[in-house]
């Protein structure tokens, strides 16, 4: 078994209840509420302009311009593809995608981008792949899942979105994510393996905690009771 497909195994829970979870299953019916689905766009945005900043960092460990080649497409995908699935909210909503932009970021999702950028400071780009990986993975299998279980029609209101997902692209970003971090793994310690695999679950769990974020519209505390989701 190859180091990614333990991972796989070993997360299969994770994997699991993120499926199951009620904002990935209302995708898959058409039935997210507005306020969800604005919550999920504001929180994400910010959560893939962090995403792209950790690609830069992974960029700055590279000892050969193909590992820089590889980020830099990573980011193009991210900057110039992944705003699609956003369009696609953003119409049900009835809002622009500018007027979700700009926010800051809720607890769940502030503590995620932190962990991402705690392995890209401190970690190797193996264990800085091992926390990125689950972001496209469980995508990529929410996309596969949605389509097995709701088989959309290009009529569903959330059809542009699963079917990003689900697309030949992000099953190749993930694939070959999975071939370059294995490769990595070949030559690891078990002391920076044991890392790898720690990075990767909580990106999972995080994975699993962002959609409930979204599902909750979940804010800071403050004094009066929770703060509302204000640009800074
Ligand atoms: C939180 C999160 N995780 C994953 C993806 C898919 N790249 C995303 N857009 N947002």
């Amino acid at each position: 078994m190859t180091f990614t497909e333990e991972l796989r195994k070993e997360n299969e829970d994770i994997f699991s209840l993120i499926f199951e979870h009620q904002f990935v299953q209302g995708i898959g019916r058409g039935d997210v509420s507005k306020e969800a689905l604005t919550h999920y766009v504001k929180a994400d945005y910010e959560y893939l302009n962090a995403f792209m900043k950790v690609y830069g960092i992974a960029i700055s460990k590279c000892a050969s311009r193909e590992d820089i080649a590889y980020f830099n497409q990573r980011i193009d995908f991210v900057l110039n593809s992944e705003i699609h699935p956003h369009n696609n909210f953003c119409e049900q909503i009835g809002v622009s995608y500018e007027e979700l932009q700009g926010f800051s970021l809720p607890p769940t999702a502030d503590h995620y981008i932190k962990h991402m950028l705690y392995h890209a400071q401190s970690g190797t780009l193996g264990e800085i792949l091992a926390a990125l990986l689950p972001c496209p993975w469980t995508y990529f299998e929410i996309g596969e899942e949605l389509i097995k279980q709701y088989d959309p029609s290009p009529e569903h209101p959330f059809y542009q979105w699963i079917s990003f997902y689900a697309e030949r692209r992000v099953e190749d970003t993930v694939v070959v994510m999975c071939e370059r971090l294995d490769k990595l793994a070949e030559v690891a310690s078990q002391e920076e393996k044991t890392k790898m695999k720690e990075a990767f679950r909580k990106s999972c769990q995080l994975e699993w905690a962002f959609w409930e974020m979204a599902f909750t519209c979940e804010e800071w505390i403050t004094k009066k009771g929770v703060s509302v989701n204000e640009k800074p």
